[in-house]
């Protein structure tokens, strides 16, 4: 495999067997990014878009096609060896956030650190700086629960970065920001993608956001095809 392949998917199809007929919402589908490369997908509500990012993730089963993630297939790995691959190579930024009620912003985003090991104080340190990127610094000490809803996107974001992953995955990441905050998040993850080399998949239905980055496809039919 070519080294600075980061993401390889080939044939992935997804069928779901619930309700009254069988649903192939992904149809064979393949997608190749590379270490330091962004992509957009777009595509129309119910075309797939999180059922992709949900597969691309290790958070759903492949019905037929293989994922490959900085060389490793992700498809006959058990549920614990996806956890721990997930928590080594992969960042999320879902819609709803999914931060840790009890912890502050710099605990959430110091956690995925500390499970890779890293001393308590040091992740700490590493999170208020790239919480400060996000400019979050003076919000660092307070609970989700006293954060805006576009504060809480910035302290996801900031811990899907933490760990310099090879893939970031990206629900929508600039949904609630406005104008001068969503320019802020575009330059971190230009310097993540540049530094870090990670690859980036980002669903959006921003078009100024999708036009940013490297490339876009279209969701369409169970197909991308780049636009
Ligand atoms: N667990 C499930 N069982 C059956 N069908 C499902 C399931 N999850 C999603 N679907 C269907 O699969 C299709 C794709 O859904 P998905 O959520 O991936 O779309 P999307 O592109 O993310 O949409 P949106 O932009 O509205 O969020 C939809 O028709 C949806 O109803």
């Amino acid at each position: 495999m070519n080294k600075d392949i980061m993401l390889q998917c080939e044939g992935i199809t997804r069928t779901y067997h619930e309700g009254p007929q069988d649903l192939t919402v992904l149809d064979e589908l393949s997608l190749t990014v590379h270490a330091g490369e962004r992509v957009a997908i777009v595509g129309s509500s119910g075309s797939g878009k999180t059922t992709l990012l949900n597969l691309l993730g290790g958070l759903d089963r492949l019905t037929a096609g293989d994922i490959a993630i900085a060389g490793q297939s992700i498809k006959g790995m058990s549920e614990a060896d996806i956890g721990r691959f997930r928590n080594r190579h992969i960042g999320f930024v879902y819609q709803f956030h999914h931060l840790l009620a009890e912890f502050t912003a710099d605990e959430n985003v110091a956690m995925p650190l500390v499970i890779r090991g890293m001393k308590r104080r040091d992740a700490r340190e590493k999170a208020r700086a790239i919480l400060a990127r996000v400019g979050m610094d003076k919000r660092a000490a307070h609970k989700p629960g006293e954060l805006s809803g576009g504060e809480r996107q910035r302290v996801a974001i900031a811990r899907a970065l933490v760990t310099d992953p090879s893939l970031v995955l990206m629900d929508e990441p600039t949904g609630n920001l406005d104008q001068t905050t969503a320019g802020r998040i575009l330059a971190l993850m230009d310097d993540v993608a540049s530094s870090s080399r990670s690859a980036f998949v980002i669903v959006t239905h921003d078009t100024g956001l999708a036009a940013h980055q490297d490339r876009v496809m279209h969701l369409d039919q169970g197909h991308l095809v780049q636009q």
